[in-house]
């Protein structure tokens, strides 16, 4: 069954290796200024490949989120070389903001605590709405937004607003809009924090069959450690370095 709602931006290569989806080669991040200024990450490279599910652990503050942000064209890094889909972003961001943001919609992936998603929006125009904004031209305009909500066990909630939802089935809605523009890289922010532990490993096992059966890079930053069970590779933070743990 195809549960994707566009097609890959970077197909798996079947005669060679493909690129890197994610590559930090020796990045550096400062955060705040004068005397307060901190390095949120200190020389962190990290290379994650297509299909490839990574989760970050490491203790609170030490730059977990600063390595999303930076993966995520959301921070520009204060020294060193990022690149997503074999996209440097240091040379989009100089094309200008609307780029950078053109290419996160269309290529990237976020799923943050509790989903995050629009209180007036149903589960399905949660999706509709993604889609069109992160819509590639020569795309075609709609998009069904049902099989990706079956794909995650949600179709059945397809009219529900967020309030109407528990907090397992707003990360579920949350993961179906991260995926609702087929994206190379997906970056995932303790996606398990509300969750029970069956749920937890439910909403873990979606995102590593993602990275299994689509091809689509997963970046977990989580503090449950019963869930690593499902990643290919566990990294861990520890004050802006990261080290294999
Ligand atoms: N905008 C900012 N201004 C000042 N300091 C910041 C800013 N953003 C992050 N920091 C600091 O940078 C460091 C790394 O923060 P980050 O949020 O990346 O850590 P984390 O590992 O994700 O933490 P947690 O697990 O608690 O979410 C922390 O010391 C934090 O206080």
């Amino acid at each position: 069954m195809n549960t994707r709602a566009g097609t890959h931006p970077t197909p798996p290569d079947a005669t060679g290796p493909a690129a890197p989806a994610l590559v930090l080669a020796d990045v550096t991040l400062e955060v705040g200024d004068g005397d307060g200024k901190i390095r949120a990450l200190d020389g962190v490279s990290l290379e994650v490949a297509t299909g490839e599910f990574v989760a970050v652990i490491g203790p609170s503050g030490a730059g977990k989120s600063s390595l999303l942000a930076v993966a995520g064209a959301l921070a520009a890094p204060t020294s060193g070389h990022v690149e997503v889909l074999g996209q440097d972003l240091a040379s989009l961001r100089r094309r200008g903001q609307g780029q950078l943001a053109r290419f996160r919609r269309q290529h990237l992936g976020f799923v943050f605590q509790a989903g995050n998603l629009i209180p007036a929006l149903t589960a399905a125009d949660q999706l509709r709405l993604a889609h069109r904004l992160g819509r590639r031209r020569g795309e075609p305009r709609g998009s069904d937004p049902l099989p990706l909500l079956e794909a995650v066990g949600m179709d059945h909630r397809a009219t529900h607003r967020p309030g109407q939802l528990s907090g397992g089935e707003r990360q579920r809605v949350g993961i179906a809009r991260a995926l609702a523009n087929a994206p190379g890289l997906l970056l995932v922010d303790e996606p398990t924090a509300a969750l029970d532990r069956q749920r937890s490993h439910d909403i873990v096992a979606l995102l590593a069959a993602q990275a299994r059966e689509h091809g689509v890079a997963v970046v977990m930053v989580t503090h449950d450690h019963d869930i690593l069970t499902h990643v290919d590779r566990v990294t861990e933070m520890v004050d802006g370095r990261l080290q294999p743990a």
